[in-house]
Formats: C-alpha cells, structure tokens, sequence
C-alpha cells in the first residue's frame, strides 16, 4: 500500500517514549503515515551539562524503540517553528502533533508555534501527559491557585483517575523519509568531559528501563517506602526521575501502579502517590508564577542580602564537595558522580548552602541544572525555593537543619558518608573514589589529601544565618 495521504508529524520533546503517549497515539489513530520529530532548538540549548548527556542518550535510545515499530526519529537543529516549517514543506504534511510543556519557556515556544502554523492552515494540536492534572483544573472553591502542597493535595487527591494507559501504536512510515541530523553532530555531552564515563556507569536510559524500574519498585521496594525513603543509603525510592523528567515513562503510569500497590495494601504506597503529586504541584505553580525560578516568590524576600558571588571560597568548596562537613559533601559528590542526589541530602546541602553560607539560592539551582540528570524546571526551583524559606509553602529561613544531627538520624552508621567520602579511609569504596576520576583535573583534588577541616563551623554557620536573618527583618521593620 502506499501513503498518499499527508503524514502527521509528532513533535517530541521532554517524551521520548512509545506508551500512553497521547499525541502519538493520535497521530496513528489517523491511519495516516507519522514523521516522529525532535528539534534542538534555543530552548534546549540552554540545558546543562549533565542533562544534555543524559538527553543524548535518551535520543539514541528512543530512535532505536522507533525503529524497532518500523519508524524512526527524525532529528534537526534550529528554531523550532523554522524546522516544522520547513518539514511540513518538505513532506506534505499538514498536521503537527505534540505533548503539553508548563514552564514558561516552552510555553512561550509552544503558544508561538501553534498560533503561527494554526495561521497557515496547520492542524497544530496539543496533548495533555505530562503531569496528572492540567494545571488550570485545579483551581480553590474561589476560583484562585492554591499556594500550599497539603491543600492542592486534597483537592486532586480523590479526583485522580489514572487515565486510559495507552499501547505502543503502529506506525506508518511515509513514502520518503525527510533527512535527519546525525545526533553525534550535536556533540551533546561534550561538556561532561571526562565525568560522562563514570556518569554512564550510574545511568539507565529508555522506555524500557524506566517500566522495569518501577516495577521492580512496586513489586519489591515500595513496601520499605515509607519507613526508609529518608535514610539516602537505601535503596527504598523509585529512582524514577530521570526518567519522569524525559518522559521515558509516563506519570499517568506511575500512578497507576502506585495505586494498584496502595489497593493491595503495600505500606508505602500513599506516599509514593503523594511524592507523585509534588511534581505536579511543582509544575502548577511554576505555571501560575512564572518567575518560580527566577525570584523570590514571597515578594519580602527578594531584598535577602544573600551572598551572590560564584568566586567565593565558600561557594566553590561546596560545588567540589569540599566544605569538610561529611553529610554536606557526600551529597556533592553524590551529585557529581550519579547526576543524581537522595532527596533528604538536596535539602541538607541547599540548607547548608542558604543558611550556614548564606549563599543565594539561586547559585544552588543553577548548579543543581548542570549536574543533574533529573533535572527538572519546576521541581528544582519549587525545591530551592522551599529550602531557603522564600518560596510558597516553605520551610522558614529560621529552621536551620543542622547537617550532624541529621547525619545521626539519617545516616547512623555512616553507610551513605562512606560510600562518597575516600579521604582517610584506608580502603575507600570505589563510588568514593570514582569522584576523583570524574571531576577536572583543573579542580586538583585527589583521594590521597587530607579531609578537609570544615569552612564554617556549625554553630557559628548558624549563628550567621540568623543574624543576618534578624537584621534583615529589623531592617525591614524599621521601613
Ligand atoms: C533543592 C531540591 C532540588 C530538587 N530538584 C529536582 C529536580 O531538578 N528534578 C526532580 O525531578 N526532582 C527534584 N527534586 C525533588 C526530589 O529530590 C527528587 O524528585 C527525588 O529525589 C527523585 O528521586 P526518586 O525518583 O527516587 O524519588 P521518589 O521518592 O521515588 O519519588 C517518586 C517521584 O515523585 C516525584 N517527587 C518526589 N519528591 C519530589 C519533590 N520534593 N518535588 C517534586 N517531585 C518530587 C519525582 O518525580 C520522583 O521521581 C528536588 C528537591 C530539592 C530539595
């Protein structure tokens, strides 16, 4: 048979996956011949180091699922109404398919696009799957945003329905196939220098990993959930994140299975649900502010004196790991390492970074962007913010978490510290010495130095912080 009618073009984004992808599935729904899409335009430009090299291999990773149901991926470079432009002229077609963004960014691309090929004449159509709720679904008995978790929690909580989960489609090639950009032309993730090695060693990519993942966590961990999701030296998360963040799997999924293991009364189920919910809240509010990122969101805030200069010693010790307190700097290196750290120690060392160094937030996010594989808009600035006592429904400035006292709760046998830290010990464990291979050499740190004495003493970090918190507001006070 073959395809005279105009293919449909499926604009991938942050979904580089086959199932419950709704876009794609109507675009096979059409019967028509499907173009899958992925354009590196000015908005991924702008990722970090550790997210282009894990975007690098997600690419790679969903253009060998596409060709295993007889289609491919499709890769150009440009901006991106220029590329679809230029595609739908190349190809004939006349439909541009794609999944909802909420950060401004992209939807400040995505409105753009759509209102210019919807002026052509383009069937230009978005799809919701990326989060749980659209976020102006959710709206208080006043028709406002609701500005605390617990709240929007309730609200969405019995309302959730899971969605029809949706089976890989068949898809038709075209006639001819546009010509694609080779993705090693990107040089993705050159900027991961010799780090990319050891990243890869901690990294699972794809589709496929992403479902045997959370299986594994609803079938064997989810239990431990609730009892062990703060202790970062076990294993009782989902490690589902990377993952979420490139739309390898969808949310709609995850759900799904938390609340099949919640209706067989796994302990830790709930919870699962509920960490679920965050990421949606975080994406909801970063819709209904869309400076989330950028300011403070308590207005007061933004004349918090914080310390702004990426030069100082105290900022460059944290970034290397290097601050000589142990919880603080097994996380770094964490971190550096994994593209990835255990949520109790993001809030441990964006504490440590806001309060003891009183360093500005966004020096902390900004670094976050470049190391994580995870990384994510909303979730990291909802998470910056929280942390440094400016954001909605945050933790406030006065509530110092004292990095020692929380290495006794959380991490008593020091398995976590041990499994970062190398200094001192006489056989370091591998992971600990891995950092050392990962990181520049211009750094000029090595396993065989001393531990360092720490930068600033607990107490007195603490004692800053408040100070200065104090004057800060008497100042404020006296306006
Ligand atoms: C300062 C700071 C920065 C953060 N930056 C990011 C980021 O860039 N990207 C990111 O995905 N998460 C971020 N988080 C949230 C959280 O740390 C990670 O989602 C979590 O550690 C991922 O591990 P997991 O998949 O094993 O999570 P699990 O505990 O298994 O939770 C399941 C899923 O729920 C979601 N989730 C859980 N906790 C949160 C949360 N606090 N906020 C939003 N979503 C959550 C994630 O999608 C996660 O994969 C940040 C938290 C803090 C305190």
């Amino acid at each position: 048979m073959t395809n005279l009618e105009p293919p449909v073009i499926v604009w991938f984004r942050r979904d580089l996956r086959l199932r419950d992808h709704a876009a794609l599935t109507a675009a096979a729904q059409t019967g028509r011949p499907v173009i899958p899409v992925f354009i590196f335009d000015e908005v991924f430009e702008t990722l970090g180091a550790a997210s282009n090299w894990r975007f690098d291999q997600a690419l790679a990773t969903f253009g060998s699922s596409l060709k295993k149901v007889g289609s491919r991926l499709i890769l150009r470079k440009g901006p991106a109404l220029t590329v679809l432009q230029e595609l739908l002229a190349e190809t004939g077609a006349t439909t541009v398919y794609w999944q909802r963004a909420y950060d401004p960014d992209r939807v400040a691309r995505d409105t753009g696009v759509k209102a210019a090929l919807k002026a052509r004449g383009v069937e230009a159509k978005s799809f919701a799957g990326a989060l749980l709720h659209e976020p102006w679904t959710v709206q208080t008995g006043q028709g406002g945003d609701y500005k605390v978790y617990s709240a929007f929690r309730r609200a969405v909580w019995h309302r959730l329905i899971a969605g029809e989960l949706l089976d890989v489609p068949k898809l038709r090639a075209p006639n001819t196939w546009p010509a694609s950009a080779a993705l090693a032309s990107w040089s993705l993730a050159k900027s991961m220098n010799r780090g990319a090695q050891v990243l890869a060693q901690h990294n699972s990519v794809g589709e496929a990993n992403a479902l045997a993942k959370l299986d594994d966590f609803t079938t064997n961990r989810i239990s431990r959930y609730q009892a062990e999701r703060d202790l970062p030296a076990s294993d009782a998360c989902s490690g589902l994140s990377p993952f979420l963040t490139w739309g390898e799997i969808s949310i709609a999924r995850c759900w799904a299975a938390g609340q099949k293991a919640a209706h067989q009364g796994q302990d830790g189920a709930d919870k699962f649900l509920s960490e679920l919910l965050w990421r949606d809240f975080a994406a909801y509010l970063m819709w209904h502010h869309k400076k989330l990122a950028t300011v403070e969101w308590r207005a007061e805030w933004q004349s918090f004196p914080w310390l702004k200069n990426a030069d100082h010693p105290h900022f460059q010790a944290w970034i290397r790991g290097r601050t000589g307190v142990p919880l603080v700097d097994a996380g770094m290196r964490e971190l550096y390492v994994t593209g990835q750290m255990h949520n109790r120690v993001r809030m441990i060392v964006a504490s440590y970074l806001t309060k003891h160094l009183q360093m500005d937030w966004r020096l902390g996010m900004d670094w976050f962007a470049d190391c994580l594989t995870d990384w994510d808009p909303a979730s990291n600035a909802m998470g910056w913010q929280w942390v440094a006592g400016c954001g909605p429904d945050a933790s406030p400035y006065f509530r110092v978490f004292n990095p020692e006292t929380q290495r006794q709760k959380f991490d008593p046998q020091e398995h976590y510290i041990n499994r970062w830290l190398a200094e001192g010990r006489s056989t370091p464990e591998p992971s600990a010495l891995s950092y050392f291979e990962a990181v520049p050499r211009t750094w000029q740190i090595s396993a065989d130095a001393d531990y360092p004495a720490p930068i600033v003493g607990l107490s007195e970090g603490r004692a800053g912080a408040l100070g200065r918190y104090e004057t800060w507001k008497d100042s404020r006070e006296g306006q």
